[in-house]
Order: structure tokens, then C-alpha cells, then sequence
């Protein structure tokens, strides 16, 4: 039985536990809880889902988690994904205007969407599977964060896996026992330009999930049977039966309880259908609400940066860099191409009967394609400062583009307006179309966020600061990722698919000589976007690290008994789409935890 083959049945429904001990010691300073669990965990993402069925192994624990959104529902056509932004699964946020950046979108605001459901964001994702570099990873300890080497860390990645993967896989780095599949993305024809094109430029084949940097291949993505594998599927559903895991979704937290004078986490409140409830947790609260989501509590509850707290009025707790330190990957959507091959990908022609029945009975075809996105490259550019063989940029090749659909979802997803749309994609929905996305895998601009008001139902509020570093690095490289694209776009291989080079200028930079550096820097303020990889915001690191907020065990520096794991702890950007790092930290956590409290 696979744990796709489980029905939906979680949530909703709470477990009776008549001999269940209901203790409930109040400490001073501690306000009346309801009810007591050794855990509480807030927030069922992709680390939250994996640390629930962690801690859950361990039967005398009794495991309490917290999430705002529903089960998920039709989310399992991996092809229709952009779809999934436009559905109650998604939070939709925006970023706050930008001078001089996503001058595309509608009002100048680029949507930043984040997953609402029981699964988080792996929910709405492209089901992309990347797990970083070495390089990212050494770092990551090198800077005062020891037990998050490569080598530490890559037990985790393989503990989680079960993988069915074909293609240019090395095996010795891939798990077969864990609870997510792992399979190859669909691929047409024309991946193969992509593929021989990078080979004539000396881009290795490689397993990117093993030990080679730089190289190119097909997409690992984490779908089961050619259906998207969420982190609830994977983690949750086979263990739901557990009698001392108790999942409550639809329920948000609003609090957390923290005892003034001890500094310790105690308990959670939330909200449910109107009701507020508190409940305590003995041992620890676990916060998994995401980049956005656990900052947020953590400033509610007056652990975040002192001036800020100041001007919401609420007291300080502990004066810590909460909300800073926000790191994406920004990506260019400008590079777009044609073809007059039938070997990408055309909405009006995938719909039909048969790929309909091939999907759903042999969970095969192109509707099983990762919303388009079938290889992955790693290089190096020109400009990279970074050490020998770690890349800088990462190219995500993508078999169809936005005139996909004819501009009825995937640009609308991205806030691109009908002007922007119309001028550079509309033509290409007469062709068939394909596209190359660079990913500025190591920005050095930061962005952060910090609370519109003490009310916990208000949004944050998120500033990107995209391409503002002070020595245009940022900048610099995506042009140079510009360039190489086009030398790519000179090989043979795309010549073999008589692939052209889509040259409708965009418009609000015509003024610019077409193709001139000026040019493309101009494209990048229009059409750079983020790929929803927001990290940093609770960063890891140790207490001289003045940004830092959580310690290499995941603990918030000066508070007991709360800690953070999911993608707000990672330090810095890394060279990978971030839902299975999430899951990675989901899972060292949960080892973490067991340490602790002496429960291996
Ligand atoms: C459109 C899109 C495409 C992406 N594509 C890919 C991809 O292909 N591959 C990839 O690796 N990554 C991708 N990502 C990124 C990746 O999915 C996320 O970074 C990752 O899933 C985040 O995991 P997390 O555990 O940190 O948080 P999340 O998965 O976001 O989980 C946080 C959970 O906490 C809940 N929560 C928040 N606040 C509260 C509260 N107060 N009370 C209760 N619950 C709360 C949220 O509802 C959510 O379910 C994509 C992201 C987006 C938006």
C-alpha cells in the first residue's frame, strides 16, 4: 500500500483518550491550559508534516499539531500546479512595492504564495526535488553551526527517501526505506536541447542530488505514481492511525504561551471554528509555520527586533533579529524561445481523453509534467566569486512558457500584467514555446519583514530588496546567466529543434538598444521574480552571530523550550528549490528532539 493509496481522513476528528493524563501544573506567570501534550507542533509544512510522524514513533509521547489550513483536495495533476495558486491552499501574499522591481506585475506588487493547508507550501509547489550543494551545507557550519555539514546532514536526505529514480541516478545517494517517493519528471523531446546543449558546453550529466556541482539533468521530483506527493501524503497519512498523534487542522495559532519570568514556552492558543482554546505542552513547542508564518509568532510574542517590538507595543522579551536576514533566489522569466516542432508543451492539446485516462489509471503522460519544468542545471558564470566548483546560477529549463495556457493562469500566478503579457508572450502562443529560468542561487541583497500590527490575523509585511547589493553582484550575475543562456541557444542541439530566440522587446525597455547590457538590466527589474524560496528569517547561527535567532540545535537563543525548524532557519540562500531542505531540517530536528529528552 503506498501512502497515496490512504483516503483523507485526518483531521477533523479528535482521538478520545479516556485514560489520557490531563495534567495540568500551573506555574507562576502561566495561564490555564486546557489540555497537555508533551509536543506541540505548529504547523503542518514540509518540515512540520515530517516532524510529527518522527516524534510520533516514540509511543509514549503524545504529539499535538497545529495547522491553519484544510486537507487538500484535486491537487494531484502535477500539470495543473499553477492552478493551485488561485485556491484556498495558498495565502496569498504580496511583497510591498519595490522601486525599480517587478515592474511587470500588476500594481508593481509580486505575489510571494505560500501553502495553507495540511502539507504547507509542498501543497502548491512544483514538486521540484533539490537538496543543495556540499558546499552550502559546510558553510552552513562553518559558520558556527556544527552537526550541519554535508556529511551531517545527508543521512536525513536519504533517511526521507524512497526513491523510484532512473535517470543519471547515483544510488549510493538516494534512500529506498523512507516515506517520499522520488521519480523522474516527464520529459519531452525538446529537453534534450537543453541537455546536448549544455554538453556542447562542457555541462556534465550528473545526478545533481549527489556529489557533482556543476552538471545537468533531468528533474527529480517528488510525485508518486505520476501524482503529486505532498509532505501530509508522504508523512502523515500512513501514520495517522498512531493513537498519540493528534492533528488538528483548520485551527490557528495565534499565541504562544511563554512564561515571563521562567522565559519558557508553555503552551499554544489558537483559534477553531471561532473558539479560542489554550493548550500546554510539557516538554516543548515546536514552531514549523514556515519563513513567514514562525517569525510572525515569534514577534507576537515579543522575541524579535527590540525597535519593532517598541513600535507595535509589545513588550520585549528577547531582543533578537527576527524578520531579518530574508533570502530568495531571484529568477528571470525573459528568456523565452520558439519552435515549430511539436515537442513542448500546448495546453489546447494535452487535455484530451487519452492522456486524461493515461494519468489517472497508469499515472503516466504529460499531465504527470512538473507544470512544465523537466531539467536543472548548475554553472558557473563569469562573475562567480564563489569557491571552485559551486555554482552560482541554476538553469531550470522549462518545456513550454508562459503562453502555455494562453495567459489565463501561470502569468496571472506572477502578477504579469496584460500589457507585459500580450507584448512579449502573447505572440508565442501561436508556436510552440519553451523557456529557460537563471536562479540567482546565492544573492547577496537581503530583504526582511516585520508585522503590520500586534493583531495575529494581520498579514506581515515583506520587503524583497531585490538587486539593491551594494557591489551589483546581484545583477551582474544574472546578466552574465543572460549571456550564457544565449550561447546555449547557439549550439547545435537547439538548431537540430530549430529553436529561435523570442527577441518582442519588453516593453518599458525599448528605449535601450535590444540586447545591450542596459538592455537586459532593464528586463531584470520587469521581469525578475522571485521562485517562492524565501529563507533566513529565523537564522541559524550561534548567540555571537548578532543576526542570529536559533541555535545549531534549533532552540531560540534565551527562551526554554521552544524551537523553530522549518526553511526560516536556514541561514542563507542555497542552491536548492527549498521544500526538501525543509523536510531535511524536519527530520534532523525531530533527532535533535529525541536527543534531548533521550528518546533515540
Ligand atoms: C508556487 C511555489 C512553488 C514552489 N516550488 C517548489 C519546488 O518545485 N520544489 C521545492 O523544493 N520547493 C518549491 N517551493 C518552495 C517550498 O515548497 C517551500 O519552501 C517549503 O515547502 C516550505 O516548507 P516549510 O516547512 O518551511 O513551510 P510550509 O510548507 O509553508 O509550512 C508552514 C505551514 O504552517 C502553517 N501555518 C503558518 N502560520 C500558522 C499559524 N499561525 N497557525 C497554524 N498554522 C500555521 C501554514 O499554513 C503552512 O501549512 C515552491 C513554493 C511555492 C510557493
Amino acid at each position: 500500500q503506498t501512502t497515496y493509496d490512504i483516503e483523507n481522513n485526518i483531521g477533523h476528528h479528535i482521538y478520545k483518550r479516556d485514560n489520557f493524563d490531563w495534567l495540568n501544573h500551573l506555574k507562576p506567570a502561566q495561564e490555564a491550559v486546557s489540555e497537555i501534550y508533551d509536543f506541540i507542533i505548529v504547523g503542518a509544512g514540509s518540515a512540520g508534516s515530517v516532524i510529527a510522524n518522527r516524534l510520533s514513533e516514540v509511543h509514549d509521547w503524545k504529539i499535538l499539531v497545529l495547522e491553519v489550513g484544510e486537507e487538500e483536495k484535486y491537487t494531484e495533476m502535477p500539470l495543473t500546479v499553477s492552478l493551485l495558486q488561485f485556491t484556498k491552499y495558498n495565502w496569498r501574499y504580496f511583497m510591498e512595492r519595490q522601486p525599480g522591481i517587478a515592474l511587470a506585475c500588476e500594481n508593481q506588487r509580486m505575489p510571494w504564495p505560500k501553502g495553507k493547508a495540511l502539507g504547507g507550501t509542498s501543497v502548491i509547489n512544483y514538486m521540484i526535488y533539490t537538496r543543495g550543494q556540499r558546499f552550502d551545507f559546510d558553510k552552513w557550519a562553518a559558520q558556527g553551526n556544527p552537526g550541519w555539514s554535508y556529511k551531517d546532514i545527508l543521512p536525513y536526505y536519504i533517511k526521507s527517501e524512497n526513491t523510484a529514480l532512473k535517470n543519471n541516478v547515483d544510488y549510493r545517494y538516494h534512500g529506498v526505506q523512507g516515506y517520499l517517493r522520488t521519480e523522474d519528471a516527464y520529459q519531452s523531446e525538446i529537453s534534450n536541447a537543453f541537455i546536448n546543449g549544455l554538453n556542447e558546453l562542457e555541462i556534465p550529466i550528473v545526478d545533481y542530488n549527489a556529489n557533482k556541482s556543476l552538471g545537468v539533468s533531468t528533474i527529480q521530483g517528488t510525485t508518486s505514481e505520476g501524482k503529486r506527493l505532498s509532505a501530509a501524503r508522504a508523512f502523515l497519512h500512513s501514520v495517522n492511525h498512531r493513537p498519540n498523534l493528534r492533528i488538528l487542522t483548520e485551527a490557528f495559532v495565534t499565541k504562544l504561551l511563554i512564561n515571563r519570568e521562567t522565559k519558557e514556552a508553555y503552551g499554544v492558543e489558537y483559534e477553531r471554528f471561532g473558539v479560542s482554546n489554550r493548550v500546554g505542552a510539557s516538554k516543548e513547542v515546536i514552531l514549523s509555520a514556515g519563513t513567514f508564518g514562525s517569525p510572525q509568532l515569534l514577534i507576537l510574542a515579543g522575541i524579535g527586533p527590540k525597535e519593532h517590538l517598541e513600535e507595535l507595543g509589545i513588550p520585549v522579551l528577547k531582543n533578537l533579529q527576527v524578520g531579518r536576514n530574508l533570502q530568495d533566489h531571484f529568477a528571470f522569466l525573459g528568456l523565452s524561445f520558439s519552435t515549430n516542432q511539436y515537442v513542448t508543451h500546448h495546453f489546447s492539446q494535452l487535455l484530451n481523453p487519452y492522456n486524461i485516462l493515461n494519468f489517472y489509471i497508469n499515472g503516466m503522460g504529460p499531465l504527470t509534467g512538473l507544470g512544465g519544468a523537466q531539467a536543472i542545471a548548475y554553472i558557473k558564470t563569469s562573475q562567480s566569486k564563489e569557491p571552485a566548483d559551486d555554482p552560482d546560477i541554476e538553469l531550470l529549463f522549462i518545456g513550454t512558457s508562459l503562453a502555455f495556457d494562453f495567459g489565463l493562469v501561470i502569468r496571472r500566478g506572477m502578477g504579469i500584467t496584460d500589457k507585459i503579457y500580450n507584448a512579449v508572450f502573447g505572440p508565442l502562443e501561436k508556436t510552440y514555446s519553451l523557456m529557460i529560468i537563471p536562479l540567482l542561487l546565492h544573492p547577496k541583497s537581503k530583504g526582511y519583514l516585520k508585522l503590520r500590527s500586534k493583531d495575529p490575523h494581520d498579514y506581515p509585511l515583506f520587503y524583497g530588496n531585490y538587486l539593491t547589493d551594494s557591489g551589483n553582484e546581484d545583477i551582474d550575475t544574472l546578466l552574465a546567466s543572460i549571456r550564457y543562456v544565449q550561447r546555449l541557444a547557439q549550439t547545435k542541439a537547439f538548431a537540430k529543434f530549430n529553436v529561435t530566440f523570442n527577441t518582442n522587446p519588453v516593453p518599458g525597455c525599448e528605449r535601450h538598444k535590444f540586447d545591450s547590457d542596459p538592455y537586459w538590466k532593464c528586463c531584470l527589474r520587469f521581469l525578475g521574480q522571485t521562485l517562492h524560496h524565501q529563507v533566513g528569517t529565523v537564522k541559524m547561527g550561534p548567540s555571537e552571530d548578532p543576526e542570529a535567532v536559533v541555535n545549531n540545535e534549533l532552540q531560540v537563543h534565551g527562551i526554554g523550550r521552544l524551537r523553530v525548524a522549518d526553511c526560516s532557519v536556514i541561514p542563507f540562500a542555497i542552491a536548492a528549490h527549498t521544500s526538501a531542505p525543509a523536510m531535511m531540517v524536519g527530520e534532523k530536528a525531530a533527532d535533535l528532539i529525541k536527543t534531548t529528552w533521550n528518546k533515540q
